[in-house]
């Protein structure tokens, strides 16, 4: 990720953290201030419905590719927009939980290099012998 791109979302984060109703965001003149002020519900709704149109968009791309043609650019343009959509709308959640990008990326970070077939079979050693432990303490 290039310096820029991390700052941007850096940047949207804190527009979105000034439209919380306790840094004063005023739901009459802002989208972000609004979804906040109407609570999770409002701005959980929009990350499903986003979430969705990111899915709906991709499988129109696939059916592009796979036909081939002048519709293909178009198709991969709006998985890019709804992407976009889906990001913007997730940021607003993290901001209500006192999340930020930061934090989602240091995850990541803490993630690289860990193999995720790897990490599935571990969690599923983890979960047998919990119990496997908690049988041994039945009477
Ligand atoms: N990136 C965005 C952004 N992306 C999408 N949207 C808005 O998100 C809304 C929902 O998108 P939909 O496609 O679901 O549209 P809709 O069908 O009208 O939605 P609903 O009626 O269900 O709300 C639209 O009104 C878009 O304008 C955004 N609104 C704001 N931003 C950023 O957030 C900043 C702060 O915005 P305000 O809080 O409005 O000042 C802006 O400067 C931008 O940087």
């Amino acid at each position: 990720m290039s310096m820029n791109t991390h700052d941007a979302l850096m940047r949207l984060a804190a527009v979105i953290d000034s439209r919380r109703p306790e840094q004063g965001g005023d739901p009459e003149k802002s989208y972000v201030a609004r979804l906040l002020h109407k609570g999770p519900d409002a701005f959980l709704k929009k990350v499903g419905e986003e979430a969705t149109e990111v899915v709906m968009a991709a499988k129109d791309a696939d059916h592009a590719l796979a036909a081939g043609g002048s519709g293909v650019e178009a198709a991969r343009q709006k998985v890019l927009y709804e992407m976009a959509d889906l990001w913007f709308h997730s940021l607003i959640a993290l901001a209500h939980y006192g999340l930020t990008p930061a934090d989602v990326i240091a995850e990541l970070e803490r993630r690289e290099g860990m193999s995720g077939l790897e990490e599935k079979a571990l969690r599923k050693a983890q979960a047998r012998s919990a119990t496997e432990a908690a049988d041994k303490q039945q009477p």
